[in-house]
């Protein structure tokens, strides 16, 4: 009992300071929080916005988290109106006249330190680079080969990519007139799972068009397609360590063969996982970002980053091994010269290589398979769809349509751009800061260091530029507009951004989707398995999750 006594007696000052610091706790937390919205360095406590946006920088990323990043940022500005406070230093603004003051050439703002996580490699890329000037340099030696002469001379390779897609819808599509003989039912081709019910095939076809997406930019950049339409499959093979590999670059000349140890990766799930973690880092301060990525939860993501670079950087290897290959984009990357005169380095042009197959093979596949689902859902829009094509390829005998036959039709263009509208694959605020003297925008002056985006999701929605009918697929509104109506809508139409930083591969993604479309409505008819809305995965790029259709044959 007495030596109780004494024990309790010993611990108490312990017991003491104990309850001391962690009565600190709460008291350091809510003065971290509280004292920089009081000081308010920023002047930003005006603008309105969840009261959690307000003083953490946690709200917004926890949302991303959640998937419901568009769509919050959506029903915040139609509660709130054109600006809203989305973290204690970051600023949406929804109005059209903002792109341009945000994003415009002459508004001094660079892309925010959100952008640094998309660094796979240590050289930055056309991507990722900060420094205005820096990428005003780089953007120069890229962008001859995206222009429209050079996106137009590749359309004969990218044709291979389109008729071996065809080919396999075509391998899937006679499985129902096997089926009407007493043929198999349901099976997989490759890793695509699909079953014949009411004389169609029904499968996913958000796969489909990641296979043909990546095995035609695979050939377009390094000569070299992936081979995941042949294989039906999403499954590659990539450099098993970057480092290693980027040290072998030149040392073999066997075009056929790695130089390097190579791994196979499933190159869909990685890529998913990989955006969903780096959308959601972004947003977090360097100490932020290190403690998410020791969570369980994004181990994989974490894993995943190393192995797309792995990607490139095999693609690239490859492609080196095999200098008499053909003209294709890595060719420009190989004679551009910096301004000393210098050529970009191994490491450089894998990063570079890394940002044309994320930025550009994810983005074009998804918009494909949005649309492909707002046809197939609206058999009014498609049988006129289908009436156009029809007419204008009546006397062309290839499977696949040629630009020159389809790049004018006014609904075929009516439907691409409902699709990058309603869709918006890259549809959130792309974050910008605002430059040393401020930035004024629809009579705010926003203070240097402030975070400012436009959300494009958003305004591609806006009933008051779209109309009561903003959220249907209705293409029918791009030829009906006319005077200032379509001005207004033009001003707010913006899938591609604008400014500096705008898309460079623009020409080649409308090439793509004009093609890609008019060849597969022209050749099937499409209906969906349900009517639901498209489940997406709201990442930075939003990407279509799942989309069943069931397809027949057009031909008579
Ligand atoms: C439907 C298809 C596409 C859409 C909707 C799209 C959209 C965009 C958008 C909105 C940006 C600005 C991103 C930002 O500021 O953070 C961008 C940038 C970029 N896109 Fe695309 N893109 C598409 C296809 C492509 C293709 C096919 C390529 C190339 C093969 C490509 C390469 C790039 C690159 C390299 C950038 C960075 C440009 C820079 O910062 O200078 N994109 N894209």
């Amino acid at each position: 009992m007495s030596l109780l006594r004494d024990i309790t007696v010993q611990a108490l000052p312990f017991v003491d300071k104990l309850i001391f610091w962690l009565a600190l706790i709460p008291i350091i937390s809510i003065a971290v929080y509280t004292v920089p919205y009081l000081l308010d360095p920023l002047g930003l406590r005006a603008f309105p916005g969840p009261i959690l946006a307000k003083f953490t920088i946690g709200w917004l990323p926890w949302i991303v988290s959640q998937n419901r990043w568009s769509l919050t940022v959506n029903r915040l500005h139609q509660k709130y109106g054109i600006f809203v406070r989305l973290s204690p230093n970051y600023v949406s603004i929804a109005h059209p006249a903002a792109l341009s003051a945000v994003y415009g050439h002459s508004s001094g703002a660079t892309k925010a330190p959100y952008y640094e996580v998309f660094g796979d490699f240590r050289a930055r890329n056309l991507f990722n680079i900060l420094s205005r000037p820096e990428h005003a340099r780089r953007r120069r030696l890229e962008a001859h080969m995206f222009s429209l002469q050079s996106v137009r001379a590749l359309e004969i390779n990218a044709r291979v990519h389109h008729n071996n897609l065809v080919n396999q819808w075509e391998r899937l599509y006679s499985y129902v007139k096997q089926a009407e003989k007493g043929g198999i039912r349901e099976d997989k081709l490759g890793a695509s799972a699909w079953r014949v019910e009411d004389g169609r095939v029904w499968f996913d076809c958000m796969p489909w068009f990641s296979y043909w997406s990546f095995d035609t930019i695979g050939d377009l950049a390094f000569g070299s397609p992936f081979g995941m339409l042949s294989a039906a499959s999403d499954t590659v093979r990539v450099a098993k360590s970057v480092k290693a590999s980027l040290a072998t670059f030149g040392t073999s000349s066997n075009a056929e063969e790695f130089g390097f140890e190579t791994e196979e990766m499933a190159i869909e799930k990685v890529l998913n996982e990989r955006g969903h973690l780096i959308t959601i880092l972004g947003w977090l301060p360097e100490y932020w970002r290190r403690i998410v990525q020791m969570l369980p939860a994004y181990r994989f993501g974490m894993e995943a980053a190393p192995k797309m670079a792995g990607l490139a950087v095999a693609a690239v290897g490859k492609r080196l091994n095999n200098p008499a290959a053909r003209e294709d984009m890595l060719n420009r990357l190989l004679d551009a010269r910096d301004e000393n005169g210098k050529p970009m380095s191994p490491e450089e042009l894998s990063a570079e290589a890394f940002v044309l197959i994320i930025a550009g093979a994810d983005t074009t596949a998804n918009t494909s398979c949005a649309t492909t689902y707002y046809l197939a859902r609206d058999q009014r829009v498609q049988a006129k769809l289908q009436a156009e094509l029809d007419e204008a390829l009546k006397s062309i005998d290839s499977a696949v349509a040629p630009y020159d036959a389809v790049k004018n039709l006014p609904y075929l263009d009516a439907v691409i751009n409902e699709g990058l509208r309603l869709h918006a694959t890259i549809g959130a605020g792309l974050p910008r800061v605002v430059p040393e003297g401020g930035l004024t925008v629809l009579g705010h002056t926003f203070k240097e260091g402030t975070w400012v985006s436009v959300p494009v999701y958003h305004l591609h929605r806006d009933e008051s530029i779209w109309g009561e009918n903003a959220s249907e697929f209705y293409p029918e509104r791009w030829i009906e507009a006319s005077g200032d109506r379509k001005k207004a809508m033009l001003d707010a139409f913006a899938p591609f951004s604008m400014g500096p930083r705008s898309c460079i591969g623009r020409n080649l993604a409308l090439m793509q989707l004009h093609i890609v479309l008019s060849t597969l409505f022209h050749r099937f008819d499409f209906v969906l398995e349900s009517d639901d809305p498209l489940p997406v995965q709201d990442s930075f790029v939003r990407k279509p999750k799942r989309c069943m259709i069931g397809i027949k044959s057009r031909k008579l």
